[in-house]
């Protein structure tokens, strides 16, 4: 189960009867006196599913009988992949009404994932199904949440993709999710040999209508058109995915990934007790990560509270000649990648202005020592890159993100002239840089993005921060840190 899933240790259901009493009927005792509950039982299912919602989410959703009883920890877990997914691209930069926006695939009667989704990330989700009947019964759940301003339920015809992105722009979309039908005819439903081998159904009741559970070819087929779709519409969508129930389509998946182009694909395993489900994530645009981008993390002690540490290294890092793209404010005590509150930037470094910075400083002192006229012409020679101490004023500091941005490029020098030719041509290093302040202690937190340089990159610069703080904080008469005071 995931790290983060509040499944992972077992229920109280004593506890959960206790303010939820539609699961008291459905509780018998174990051989020790403890509560238990019969998954085997569909009613007593759907009660438990009901009274989850309810506790952990809020979440008021009538489960109708013989539709699907969707388990709420397995759901759980590809709601918490997909915030890792986003999490590794620092959510794609969101902020204000620009909110991440998904689509679940096939979302059944009770919308579980769209309604997760929506009430746990304020995810804008688009649910689409086909059958006209489970439409009906998701919208009415949506309406029951007071969930319409963020999710919309869509009745599509015979396509998996192509409806429901078929007037779609650009990026409209980060990610699609499914949960696929599992079966190829009606004789796979009964929990008959097939199915037990394939697809090991949840040890619980097997609930559901036929319709839910059988697509024409099985999940395989349904997984395969949805790949083909998604490279018709590889640009509204930043990343597709999809749960896979039977382990042995990987190969035959991981195939048609490649036949229409996927470089960029990964996998995981979803599993609640004895069920084993996996998702597949892929997309067209190489650049976004399908697994956690390296990092380097270094923690400060002691920080002086009058220094402002974030705007401390962030000269440093602009005195780099760095391009910044983006700065953002950050506060995001659920956030997947524990940040805290602070500044995230996103800069692209294209010249190595940060090593041999020692050898630099030591012959400046050495020429200063010798003679005021002779350094200025030697250090010329030397190409000692300009350096300009930018004081940061609290409008760049606090404002919102896309200003950042352009405010953040304005305080480059001329020489940083930031051009597509300069970037396409040679980067070195593109990062993220969290910089998390708690009091006393600063944390930097740097994600790999790109750039021929790598984590050794990363590496570099973090020790060239390290050592820069360690000698400035020695001496505090320093001109950045004396700038850089509150
Ligand atoms: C296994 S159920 C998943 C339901 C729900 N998402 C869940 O996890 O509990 C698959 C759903 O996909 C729907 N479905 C089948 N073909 C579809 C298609 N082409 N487009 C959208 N939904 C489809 C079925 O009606 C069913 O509700």
């Amino acid at each position: 189960m995931h790290e983060r899933n509040i499944y992972r240790n077992p229920h109280n259901f004593a506890e959960l009867a206790k303010k939820h009493t539609f699961l008291t009927p459905y509780l018998s005792l174990n051989s020790n006196g403890v509560p238990k509950i019969n998954f085997k039982d569909q009613e007593a299912l759907r009660a438990l599913t009901k009274a989850l919602l309810l506790e952990d989410f809020q979440l008021n959703v009538d489960i109708p009988e013989d539709v699907l009883v969707p388990t709420v920890p397995l759901r759980l877990n590809y709601i918490l992949w997909l915030e890792d997914l986003l999490a590794w691209n620092n959510g794609f930069e969101k902020s204000g009404n620009d909110i991440i926006s998904g689509i679940d695939v096939g979302t059944g009667a009770t919308a579980i994932y769209a309604l997760l989704a929506a009430k746990k990330n304020q995810w804008r989700m688009v649910g689409t199904e086909i059958e006209p009947e489970s439409v009906m019964l998701a919208r009415s759940n949506v309406k029951q949440n007071n969930l319409e301003q963020l999710i919309q339920i869509i009745h599509v015809k015979d396509s998996v993709l192509d409806q429901v992105l078929e007037n779609s722009v650009s990026n409209q979309y980060d990610f699609t999710m499914c949960n696929p039908p599992f079966f190829g005819n009606e004789d796979e439903t009964d929990s008959g040999a097939k199915s037990r081998k394939d697809r090991p159904l949840p040890s619980g009741a097997k609930t559901g209508t036929s319709n839910e559970l059988i697509y024409d070819g099985g999940e395989l087929e349904f997984i395969c058109k949805m790949i083909e779709d998604s490279q018709k519409r590889k640009c509204s969508v930043r990343i597709f995915t999809t749960m896979v129930g039977i382990k042995r389509d990987f190969k035959e998946l991981l195939l048609k990934l490649k036949s229409v182009g996927v470089k960029n694909f990964t996998t995981t395993e979803f599993t609640q007790g004895k069920t084993m489900r996996w998702g597949l994530a892929w997309s067209f645009d190489d650049k976004i990560h399908l697994t956690p981008p390296a990092q380097v993390t270094q923690e400060f002690e002691n920080v002086p509270t009058c220094l402002n540490f974030e705007n401390y290294i962030f000269s440093h890092l602009q005195n780099l000649n760095f391009y910044f793209l983006k700065r953002m404010s950050c506060a995001s005590e659920d956030s997947n990648v524990d940040i805290g509150i602070g500044q995230t930037i996103h800069f692209i470094a294209t010249e190595n202005t940060w090593t041999g910075q020692r050898r630099r400083r030591r012959e400046m002192e050495r020429l200063r020592n010798f003679s005021s006229t002779a350094a200025t012409a030697i250090v010329n020679n030397d190409k000692e890159p300009p350096r300009k101490i930018v004081k940061l004023s609290e409008e760049v500091s606090s404002a919102p993100q896309q200003e950042d941005s352009i405010k953040s490029m304005e305080c480059q020098e001329e020489s940083s002239e930031f051009t597509a030719t300069t970037l396409s041509s040679n980067i070195l290093l593109e990062s993220y840089v969290q910089l998390v302040r708690d009091g006393r202690h600063a944390r930097i937190n740097m994600s790999l993005l790109g750039g021929s340089l790598g984590k050794d990159g990363l590496n570099q610069i973090m020790t060239y921060l390290r050592n820069s703080y360690t000698r400035d904080s020695k001496n505090p008469s320093t001109e950045l840190y004396q700038l850089l005071k509150y």
